[in-house]
């Protein structure tokens, strides 16, 4: 494709993106599956800039108001983000918006006078209010300054940066240097161990692992360090029977089988039978099919899972939530969820950690997760359920993973029940884990 058709395919995403306010992964797949001549090179390039007009949607709607310019469409994002991020020159862009076939129209007087006013400019600026400076909407901004105070420049700055891609390897297919070899033998190099989960392997971005070996073969799986630590809390041990109550496409239930060596039983849950369809594959491919039974569930009050009240050694209950967490990945869902959407959210999260908390057998443990960072679905959610449930103890992160306060930042102190992970200090998705003991005394509520 010649460069004004790449940048003329970034501005229909975007308006398309805007009229719909679908999730951006779907619009670009959308766009592509209708458009299979475009190549390999081209589709990454158009996806890369797409998504930076996207991760850049608040600083440039504020330059473009800065300037007067009346328009705040695809077309006048992106000449603004050539000149102020890529430091295009004027005639650069003309070159682009030539009118040719597939490329954008030639441009108009005032859209000169726009690359004019700002030449020389960066996408940041003193005036910019803090909303803007971070890239959330006013709602957000006022909630994560509440928890971040003077650090939440920084915290937003790190979920604005695309991240690396991280893989866990199957420890039922084999060992960590196996994995790097296999990798090694595809052309894959540049591959780093992630810093705190023993299994995880981390890469440079654009890499294709589905066409890999290692991933064919079922060494490697790929998930964020952040659900690889989470599957390190829970503390699954061979011979275990493990509750996976949200199981979805079963990323933490394959980590928990290969942790348990493949030995014991995992019960996936899920109210989206196409989830756990995936998850059976996924299962087969990785070796662990033996001992994972996917079952589909009405909801957390499923009549089924009632009768396994107190049974279960572990329960994990990765539970659906904002998935402000995973910005990095989904940068525009910060511009689709609301307050609302966050009180309904709570208010099913509350619902399922009491349903999920009967099925714990006493001296078994309750882990919570969610990949948000809103306190309402993480720390507001355990307060209420620590001051309720005296049948469950706290226990401190250290306890469970005695090496964790050399090794990982635990924000709040090695003693919280909880460990929130950001990729600002962690290098991981935004991520939040609490786990709870049944204690012997206490009664099944
Ligand atoms: C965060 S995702 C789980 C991701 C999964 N654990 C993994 O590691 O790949 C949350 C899951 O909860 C499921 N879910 C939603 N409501 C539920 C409910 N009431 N009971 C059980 N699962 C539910 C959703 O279908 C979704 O798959």
């Amino acid at each position: 494709m010649k460069p004004g058709a790449r940048i003329a395919a970034v501005i229909e995403l975007y308006d398309g993106w805007t009229q719909t306010r679908d999730d951006a992964d779907r619009v670009i797949s959308g766009y592509f599956g209708n458009r299979r001549y475009i190549g390999g090179g081209d589709r990454r390039e158009i996806s890369e800039r797409f998504y930076n007009l996207i991760r850049h949607q608040a600083r440039l709607g504020w330059w473009l108001a800065e300037c007067g310019y009346e328009f705040q469409d695809g077309r006048a994002r992106m000449i603004a983000e050539l000149v102020l991020q890529d430091k295009r020159k004027a005639e650069d862009i003309s070159s682009m918006f030539n009118g040719e076939e597939f490329c954008p129209n030639p441009l108009h007087p005032a859209e000169n006078h726009l690359i004019n006013k700002l030449t020389g400019k960066t996408l940041d600026h003193d005036g910019q209010p803090g909303a803007v400076k971070t890239e959330l909407p006013k709602w957000l901004y006022a909630e994560l300054l509440k928890l971040h105070h003077e650090n939440l420049p920084a915290e937003m700055a790190a979920y604005n940066q695309p991240a690396k891609l991280d893989l866990r390897v199957n420890r039922l297919q084999g060992t960590v240097e196996d994995a790097i070899k296999s990798l090694e033998a595809d052309g894959i190099h540049n591959i780093e161990r992630t810093p705190y989960a023993p299994n995880g392997l981390r890469l440079p971005l654009g890499v294709n692992m589905l066409v890999t070996a290692a991933y064919k073969d079922g060494l490697i799986e790929i998930q964020d360090e952040a659900s690889q630590i989470c599957v390190r809390l829970v503390d699954a041990k061979p011979g275990m029977h493990i509750l996976d109550m949200c199981a979805g496409g079963g990323g933490k239930t394959l980590g928990m089988a290969s942790d348990m060596r493949g030995k014991g039983h995992i019960l996936a849950c899920d109210t989206h039978g196409g989830r756990l369809d995936n998850s059976r594959k996924r299962a087969k491919r990785a070796g662990a099919g033996d001992c994972i039974q996917q079952r589909i569930i009405a909801d957390e009050r499923d009549s089924w899972l009632r009768n396994k009240s107190g049974f279960f050694d572990r329960v994990l209950l990765d539970v659906p939530c904002s998935g402000l967490g995973t910005l990095r990945r989904n940068p525009a869902l910060r511009w689709r969820i609301g307050q609302r959407d966050i009180r309904t959210l709570m208010a099913n999260q509350s619902k399922i950690l009491k349903a999920g908390a009967a099925k714990v057998t006493k001296g078994g443990r309750l882990i919570y997760a969610t990949c948000s960072i809103m306190p309402e679905e993480n720390e507001r959610l355990i307060e209420t359920f620590m001051r309720d449930r005296k049948d469950f103890r706290p226990v401190p992160i250290s306890e469970i993973w005695p090496d964790a306060p050399k090794s990982v930042p635990v924000p709040g102190g090695k003693d919280k029940p909880w460990l929130r992970l950001s990729p600002n200090v962690h290098g991981t998705d935004g991520f939040f884990v609490a786990v709870f003991e049944r204690t012997a005394k206490g009664k099944v509520k």
